[in-house]
Parts: C-alpha cells; structure tokens; sequence
C-alpha cells in the first residue's frame, strides 16, 4: 500500500491516493469524516477551524460500500478558497495582484525561508501554501481507512496528550486501547488525566493572550498487533523505524520514542528487557511493555506504545524579529491567522500515521487481494505465533 497527499491550504482542494488495499474492506465516508471531525475540534486552535468543514468524497476505488482493490481517491474541500480565490489563481496574474498576501518576512521555525531559497520564490506564501499542516487533514482520511481495516482484523488504535506546555498527566495503569480512546475523546485536549484538563487549558489560554504559543507531547497505542510485523533484515524493514519517521513528518514534530523511550539511557538492562512469559491462551507475551511492542523492528506482540514531540507552534502573533527579503533589513516576521496550540488535533494526526504504517506492514507480510482471504491469513497466523 502507498498514498500521495496534495493540495495547497488555501486552494481549491486537498486530494489523496491510496493504492494497493484489499478488496472487500467496508468503508463508509462516514467512516473518514469521523476521523476528520476528531482532528479540527482540539482545544488551542484558531479562526480556520471555524471556517473549515472537513468532509471527503471518495470518487474512486470504493463502491457499494467497499473497497474494490483499484486506487482510492479521497477529496477534501477547503471552504476557506472562496476567501483567497485570486491570490491562489492557477491562471497568471498581474503583478499588482501578486503582490496581495505576498509574505515577505519569513517566520523563524516555519518552512518560510529554507523553502525560498531551496525552490527560488520571491514570494515565501509558494511555500507556506504547501508546508501548512491543512495537508494532516489527508493523512488523517487515510488513517481513517487504514483504521478500519486495522479494526476488521481487531487491531485497535488510540491517541492522546500527555504534556502540554509543561503540564504533564499521568496516565491510568491497565486500560484497554478502547478505554484510552474513550476517555481521550471525552476531554477537550484529549489528555487521560481530569486533574491536568484545566491546567493544561490555562496554559493555552495563557499562550493565546500573551501572544505565544505552546507544544506538547502526545502517544499512540496499538493494541492485538500480530507477532512479527517488519523485520530486522534490512534498515529499511524495521517498522519501529517506519514510525518513526511517520510520526516525525508530522508538521512541527521533533521527535519520537517507543516504550521507556529516552528513560532507557538512565536504566540497568534488567530494569528495560520484558521477560518472556507464554500461556495457553494468550501465547507469548511479556512481563512488561518497557520496549513499546518492538524488538528487532519487529512488533513482539505486546501493544506498540510510540510518543511523539511537537514543537510550540512557530507563527507567533508577537512576532520573533526576522529578516525582509527584499530590503534585508530586521523587522518583525510575518503573522499568519494560526493556532496557539494544536497538541491535541495533532494527537488525531499521529493516529492516523502510525494506523497507516502498521496497515502498510500487515498488508507486506500478507497475500492481500482480498479482504476475505486477509482475515483468513491473520487469524491463522496468529494461532502459528500462538503455539510456536
Ligand atoms: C495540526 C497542526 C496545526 C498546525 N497549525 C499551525 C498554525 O496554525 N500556525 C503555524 O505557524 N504552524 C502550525 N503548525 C506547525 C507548522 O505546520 C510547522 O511548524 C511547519 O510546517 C514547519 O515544519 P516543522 O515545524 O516540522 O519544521 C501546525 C501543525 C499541526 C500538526
Ligand atoms: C488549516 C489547518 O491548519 C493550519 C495549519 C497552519 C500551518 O502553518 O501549519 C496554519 C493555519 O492556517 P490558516 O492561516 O489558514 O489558519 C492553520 O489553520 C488545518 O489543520 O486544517
């Protein structure tokens, strides 16, 4: 399975191809305009989500309610291109017209600058069109379908905000990857802790009226992974390292860890390796989850426990000082409409990238035509795993 995402954030539409799923998945609009109402409600977000109402059409790939194993394509509007319809013309304009919304002082920690130089814009909005995270709108319609997929063969998937600002939560021992997507849904900055809910909003609020902005750190977990997806035979097959790179090309993210993580550098071997336990009815499994569901690249059976850091959000509406392009003079960087936070939609996102990887892997390592025979080919490996 591979997909492409296109579209500016204030063009016409945002277009995504998937290919190579199964026939035979059900699949509802629906079923991804959930997903996308998940990623716009966040708290700490701006005036955009208010213009914008992320409904797909599917115009391939997918009838009768199922998939047809051609390429899928999926189709977002942006509602908010009524407002820009001249500065985002496709048609040349005149160069009193370019000049409208040209950005000319780049934002430190946007995209802004290096992709000036890099693609030789005069005017920096070709860059900020593209780098804008409207793009995590598509990727988070085909984590959506990923998702559905994921859930027919009973592999669920959840996200949630650990620390925003500073503000860190616990989070409760024991629950189920349902559990923790219920009660992630239930708080308006999806954090799992009710005692950190209004602190962390006060830090966003805080943020918001001091003219800055903040970041945080959010997780995912994937629960009933089957033993032995990706591989440690090449680089490039672990899918630890799949993930990650997923997570980090979320817009604005750093970083990201599986398990204790970082921790692992401060703890003795014994404190990190889950001893190996095996039950009749469970098979193998683990004594603990310190390595996040991976070893070797390869998921080990246990839940895949994977965090990602997000950067406070670069467009600051008390500007940093930058540089005018033209002049090269200091002035103040260029102010963008934009959130003060998007910790929690990002949590959405990083849902979305991780379901997709492990879709991605589940259809590797099976014969996937067809949906029919997919589920066959799990439920029959996992009982191989189960008495190996
Ligand atoms: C859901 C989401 C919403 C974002 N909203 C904004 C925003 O309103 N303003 C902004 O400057 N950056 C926003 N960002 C971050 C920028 O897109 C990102 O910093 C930029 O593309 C540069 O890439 P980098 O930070 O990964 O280096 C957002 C990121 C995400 C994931
Ligand atoms: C549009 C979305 O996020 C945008 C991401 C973004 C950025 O620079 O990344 C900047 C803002 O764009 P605008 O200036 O149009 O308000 C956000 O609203 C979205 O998430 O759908």
């Amino acid at each position: 399975m591979r997909y492409f995402t296109a579209g500016e954030s204030h063009g016409p539409e945002l277009t995504a191809i998937i290919e190579g799923l199964p026939a035979g998945i059900p699949l509802s609009m629906e079923d991804i305009n959930q997903e996308l109402a998940r990623r716009q409600v966040g708290y700490g977000r701006g005036g955009r989500m208010l213009i914008e109402k992320d409904q797909v059409r599917i115009t391939s790939g997918v009838r009768h309610g199922e998939t047809l194993g051609s390429p899928i394509t999926l189709v977002v509007e942006n509602k908010d291109w009524k407002n820009w319809q001249s500065v985002m013309s496709v048609e040349a304009v005149s160069e009193k017209e370019k000049k409208k919304r040209r950005v000319a002082k780049p934002r430190p920690g946007h995209a802004d600058l290096v992709g000036g130089i890099k693609y030789g814009f005069n005017d920096l909005r070709n860059v900020l069109e593209r780098s804008s995270a409207r793009e995590t709108t598509m990727r988070v319609a085909i984590g959506a379908v990923a998702k559905k997929l994921l859930k027919e063969l009973g592999i669920d998937v959840a996200g949630h905000v650990l620390e925003i600002g500073g503000v860190r939560g616990t989070v409760p021992e024991n629950l189920t990857v349902k559990e923790i997507a219920e009660r992630s849904e239930a708080s308006e900055v999806r954090c799992l802790d009710p005692q950190v809910d209004l602190e962390m909003k006060q830090v966003i609020d805080d943020a918001k009226k001091n003219g800055n902005t903040v970041g945080g750190v959010v997780e995912v977990i994937v629960g009933n992974v089957p033993v032995g997806l990706g591989s440690y035979t090449q680089w490039d097959q672990k899918l630890d390292a799949k993930i990650a790179q997923a997570v980090v090309s979320i817009n604005a993210f750093k970083g990201a860890e599986f398990g204790v993580g970082f921790e692992a550098a401060r703890l003795p071997g014994s404190e990190v390796m889950d001893e190996i336990i095996w039950s009749e009815e469970a098979g193998y499994t683990r004594s603990n989850n310190n390595l996040g569901g991976f070893e070797g690249g390869m998921t080990n059976g246990m839940p895949i426990v994977v965090r990602g850091v997000m950067k406070p959000i670069p467009t600051l509406y008390k500007p940093l000082m930058s540089v005018d392009i033209d002049s090269k003079e200091v002035y103040k960087a260029s102010v963008e409409r934009s959130d003060s936070c998007a910790v929690p939609a990002a949590s959405v996102v990083a849902e979305a990238v991780v379901a997709t990887e492990v879709a991605k892997a589940v259809l590797n390592k099976f014969e996937s035509d067809s949906f029919a025979r997919l589920v066959e080919l799990v439920k029959d490996y996992r009982e191989y795993t189960r008495t190996f």
